[in-house]
């Protein structure tokens, strides 16, 4: 078996070898799926998986804008349609310095399973620009978004592909987009998800990769007779993920303890509770301040200076920031600090050296592509209200969502559990949503 895992991932190599994020996504995926390919025999002389890593379509494209001093300036813009054969592309934008075509393609080939897991016809996709809207003005933003969507609305399209926001892309940008794409095509329609209430948007999607998150973790938590109830956990990251994160902690009875950006973190003893996390969505989505400030605000609070939070004795992690913010030293202190669950809220934020630590030591590990899947499951139920041209209740979309977490856990135990009855959710995630592509791709021939 090591031989066929070292032998499919030397061409992966030969082909991508510099990209180390998506090596990363493509390995973790290889070493689970490929022992599983093997007892198939249908996926037999197939190379589906090798086709998986190809993606169907890779553009990338000038963005040119001009900010408020009258300054031209020159981005990238992408977006990789990673496979299509189980509907259209779908998943987010990211606007930050660091987007290149590694991590976006990371992104989008875990998003191909992560969708296949949500149980809703969406295939994968992602993009975005180096493009930072941190330090710009609204209107600079604007204008961005404007320019960036005059070239991506010749590509995507409400049966083809539907963008919806990441790292750096929220309702403000979400907004611009749209109404550039609704002017230069001439029609609305539900071309991206993540939209305002009043022009297509659905309740609960801000709300859905956080809260589906902590629903995937309590639904771990329960299969060792767990709850959130009375927990300390630790969160990283202080934007739309971890925010909603840490509001359905609390509304079920943990305290969080921690919050994060780039700049470090922030550590609370006495619990970030719902009034100090009102405070931080201000600060984060109106004001677009600093983490720090919290412990200018809050004086029991302390802020650690280029710092991550793992370190901090918690029972549940919920890594809610970026890629690889966890290591195998990080993962370590977890461990020796008692933590009994991990739950990613980010995509890929442990690193494998993390993973194999979790594991190892037995404790509960989600990765992001099942339990950040409620943000996209929570967009493909946006997709199907603009479709039938209805809204539902936030608590019709809670519902489903919450029904869509049980039926992502469900699936990683059918395909994770191991012979001492340790659920590998890693494993159980990438056979789950590998199977129905796979399948949906057998039948469509090779294309
Ligand atoms: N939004 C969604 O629906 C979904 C998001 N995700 C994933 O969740 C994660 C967070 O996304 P989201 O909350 O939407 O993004 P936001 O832009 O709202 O927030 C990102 C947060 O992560 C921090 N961060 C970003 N880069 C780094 C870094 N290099 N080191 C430390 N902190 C960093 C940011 O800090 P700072 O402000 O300093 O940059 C900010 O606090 C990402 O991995 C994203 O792919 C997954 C599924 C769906
Ligand atoms: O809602 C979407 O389409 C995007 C979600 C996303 O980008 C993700 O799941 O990582």
């Amino acid at each position: 078996m090591e031989d066929k895992i070292k032998a499919f991932m030397d061409e992966v190599i030969a082909r991508n070898g510099h990209e180390p994020e998506f090596i990363q996504a493509v390995q973790e995926v290889a070493e689970t799926v490929i022992p599983y390919i093997v007892s198939q025999d249908i996926y037999h002389g197939k190379n589906i998986l090798l086709r998986m890593v190809e993606p169907e379509r890779l553009i990338s494209f000038r963005v040119a804008w001009v900010d408020d001093d009258g300054e031209i300036h020159v981005n990238r813009g992408y977006r990789i349609q990673m496979n299509s054969a189980i509907g259209p592309y779908k998943g987010g934008l990211r606007f930050h310095p660091t987007v290149n075509a590694s991590v976006l393609k990371f992104l989008a080939f875990e998003q191909v399973f992560k969708n296949s897991l949500t149980t809703l016809p969406m295939g994968g996709g992602k993009g975005g620009s180096d493009f930072d809207p941190k330090g710009k003005s609204d209107d600079e933003v604007m204008r961005f978004c404007h320019a960036f969507m005059t070239e991506l609305c010749r590509h995507i399209g409400p049966n083809t592909d539907v963008p919806a926001g990441d790292i750096g892309v929220g309702a403000r940008e979400i907004g611009f987009l749209f109404g550039m794409y609704k002017k230069i095509r001439n029609e609305f329609t539900g071309v991206l998800t993540g939209k305002g209430l009043s022009w297509g948007g659905s309740l609960i999607r801000p709300e859905a990769t956080g809260y589906g998150t902590v629903y995937f973790a309590d639904s771990m938590l329960k299969t060792k007779n767990e709850s959130f109830e009375g927990k300390n956990v630790v969160i990283s990251g202080s934007g739309n993920v971890a925010q909603y994160a840490a509001e359905k902690v609390l509304q079920l009875g943990g305290k969080v303890l921690t919050l994060s950006d780039s700049a470090g973190y922030i550590h609370d003893k006495d619990g970030i509770d719902p009034e100090k996390l009102a405070y931080v969505m201000d600060l984060k989505n109106n004001k677009r301040g600093r983490i720090s400030e919290y412990a200018n605000k809050y004086q029991n609070a302390t802020f650690y200076k280029g710092e991550t939070p793992w370190k901090v004795a918690c029972d549940i992690a919920l890594p809610c920031a970026t890629q690889n913010e966890l290591n195998g030293d990080d993962a370590a202190a977890l461990i020796k600090n008692g933590c009994i669950a991990v739950a990613e809220g980010a995509n890929m934020p442990s690193t494998p050296e993390a993973i194999h630590a979790f594991h190892d030591a037995r404790i509960l590990f989600a990765p992001g592509k099942a339990s950040n899947a409620g943000g996209v499951a929570t967009s493909g139920l946006e997709m199907s209200q603009n479709s039938l041209r209805i809204s539902w209740t936030r608590e019709e979309v809670d519902e489903r969502l919450k029904g869509i977490m049980a039926d992502i856990h469900d699936s990683c135990i059918a395909y994770g559990k191991e012979d001492d009855g340790y659920c590998n959710y890693v494993k159980g995630a990438n056979i789950a949503g590998f199977v129905k592509v796979a399948d949906a791709m057998l039948a469509q021939g090779v294309i």
